[in-house]
């Protein structure tokens, strides 16, 4: 999983134009993992069952597995939910609040959510991203006058405080860290 996650954050620290070490090192060397295993039961009415409510993640990179079979997440794309259905081999990668405000806004963290399926469904999603004490903030080689920095320096361990004090709400932590822009 560190290869995987290793060559994915190279790829995206190149897709900014910043050398290929660069989300890594500013992940940090001793990064947070984490396994959550998600688990929906078949739903008759799968209309009227939510899996898992609209969120980003509040790491930097998840990669998630999805049983084969059954349909359940949906990402929002042009304003719809679109339906990302599980293929066979193929691990699905979405990017967290972290890549978002380390990247001022260039990649977006994704909304999405999970809904019920008429057949049981079995997610298992490793996130992956900063551990509690380090410091966050945009990478500098992408802060100039045309791009000011959207959001302020927090700690990580700040920043959680914050996602899981959002629990039953809309999780979004990272509006909280977001700098108001002043009209002129
Ligand atoms: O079950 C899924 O496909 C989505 C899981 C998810 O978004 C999460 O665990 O954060
Ligand atoms: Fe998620």
């Amino acid at each position: 999983m560190d290869a995987l996650v290793g060559k994915l954050s190279s790829l995206i620290s190149q897709g900014l134009n910043l050398k290929n070490e660069c989300l890594k090192n500013r992940i940090g060397g001793e990064p947070r993992r984490r396994v959550q295993a998600n688990y929906y039961p078949p739903s008759p009415d799968p209309e009227l069952t939510l899996g898992l409510a609209v969120h980003t993640d509040p790491n930097a990179i998840t990669v998630l597995l999805q049983s084969q079979g059954a349909s359940g997440l949906q990402v929002i794309h042009d304003d719809k939910w679109l339906a990302v259905a599980p293929l066979p081999n193929a691990l699905v990668v979405n990017l967290g609040d972290q890549i978002q405000v380390l990247s001022n806004g260039r990649y977006k963290s994704v909304h999405h959510r999970a809904v019920s399926s008429k057949v049981l469904r079995v997610s298992l999603a490793v996130f992956y991203g900063p551990n509690k004490d380090t410091m966050i903030s945009p990478i500098e080689e992408l802060v100039d006058d045309e791009h000011p920095p959207m959001y302020r320096e927090y700690k990580m361990s700040e920043f959680l405080d914050h996602f899981v004090r959002q629990r039953g709400k809309r999780r979004m932590a990272k509006e909280i860290f977001q700098v108001q822009k002043v009209a002129e």
